[in-house]
């Protein structure tokens, strides 16, 4: 017993469900390019609608068959299931006149939340985008009440010259209308918490949702990290070492480091998580039923 550190049982004592309270979850997904991955796709969906998700969204990648394919998915989620289904809209490849013309088209067909960001750019591209996310939260507002999410960068966005620049762009998102701020995916929670607290300190006054990335492709999110600034703390490559063959045991880690992270955010009065499921149920599915959320109809 002596062996024991008080603070340790404390945390063992303390379920996760008691610290949690009434907690919100949100699902993304993205337009799956064959056949075996759009049938992933609907088994998660059905595995984690009964979640009763605050929303779930669906992620374009620029060009205009792709946004199609969004709007489809958009449309067959909320057939389906009769969850609000969220596209994503980007500004980075579309005119004013051409985003005003989405818009209207979204919202006659029932759409009401829209994730509005700008776009990454195709690689090589120098030149500097007509329009930025700011822009198309403006326009989405001119043309109808959306409920706008809109992106936000604890460790800064790479193209953002400094952190307190890119604070303003997420300041600035707001003001035009956004009722949402989710953030890129992170593995420090420390840096989540922080830019959370530089929010408020320059007057954000929107929610500052966690994006939660479940990691079972530890070489891919290497380079997908690097791309977008995120830092991946040295303990996490310790964690995934030698699992290369190994996807059992990856999945297991994943878990584990997905399911610390939202117990620290929890405890700091996180309660909504967003999670970028890559179109996987498991892992987002483990981590919802330990924060307390349950299917609703077994509840029922
Ligand atoms: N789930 C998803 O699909 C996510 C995608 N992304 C991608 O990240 C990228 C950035 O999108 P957003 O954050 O919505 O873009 P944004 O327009 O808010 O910011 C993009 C960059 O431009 C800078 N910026 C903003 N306004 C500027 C101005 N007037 N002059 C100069 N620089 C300015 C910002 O500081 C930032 O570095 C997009 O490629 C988006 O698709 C990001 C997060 C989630
Ligand atoms: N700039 C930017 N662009 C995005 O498209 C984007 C973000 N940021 N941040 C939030 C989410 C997260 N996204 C991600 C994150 C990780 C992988 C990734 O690791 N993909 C691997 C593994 C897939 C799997 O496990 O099935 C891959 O091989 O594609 C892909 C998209 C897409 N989203």
């Amino acid at each position: 017993m002596s062996f024991v550190s008080a603070q340790y049982l404390e945390s063992m004592n303390r379920n996760l469900q008691d610290v949690a309270g009434k907690v919100n979850v949100s699902f993304e997904f993205f337009p799956p390019k064959t056949e075996q991955m759009e049938n992933t796709l609907w088994q998660s969906i059905e595995r984690l609608a009964p979640l009763a998700p605050s929303f779930v969204s669906v992620t374009y990648g620029a060009n205009s068959g792709e946004r199609d394919r969004t709007h489809d998915i958009i449309k067959s989620i909320k057939q389906r299931t009769g969850l609000i289904a969220a596209p994503h809209l980007t500004c980075v490849d579309a005119s004013r006149a051409e985003l005003e013309r989405i818009a209207k088209d979204y919202w006659d067909n029932g759409i009401r939340h829209i994730v509005a960001l700008r776009g990454d750019l195709p690689p090589g591209n120098k030149e500097k985008p007509a329009l930025y996310a700011a822009d198309l939260v403006e326009i989405l507002r001119s043309v109808a009440d959306f409920d706008i999410s809109v992106a936000a960068y604890p460790e800064v966005h790479p193209e953002s010259p400094n952190a307190q620049f890119d604070l303003l762009n997420l300041k600035r998102k707001v003001d035009a209308g956004a009722s949402r701020a989710i953030t890129q995916f992170f593995f420090d929670p420390e840096k989540y918490l922080r830019y959370r607290d530089r929010c408020a300190a320059i007057g954000i006054d929107v929610e500052i949702v966690p994006g939660i990335l479940p990691v079972t492709n530890f070489q891919q999110l290497q380079k997908f990290a690097t791309m977008t600034n995120v830092a991946i703390p040295s303990w996490m490559n310790k964690a995934y070492e030698g699992l290369e063959q190994d996807a059992t045991t990856r999945n297991l880690v994943a878990a584990n480091i997905a399911m610390e992270m939202v117990k620290v955010l929890s405890r700091e009065g996180v309660n909504h998580f967003h999670f970028y499921t890559l179109n996987r149920s498991e892992l987002t599915y483990a981590i919802c039923h330990l924060l307390g959320v349950r299917p609703q109809s077994a509840i029922a």
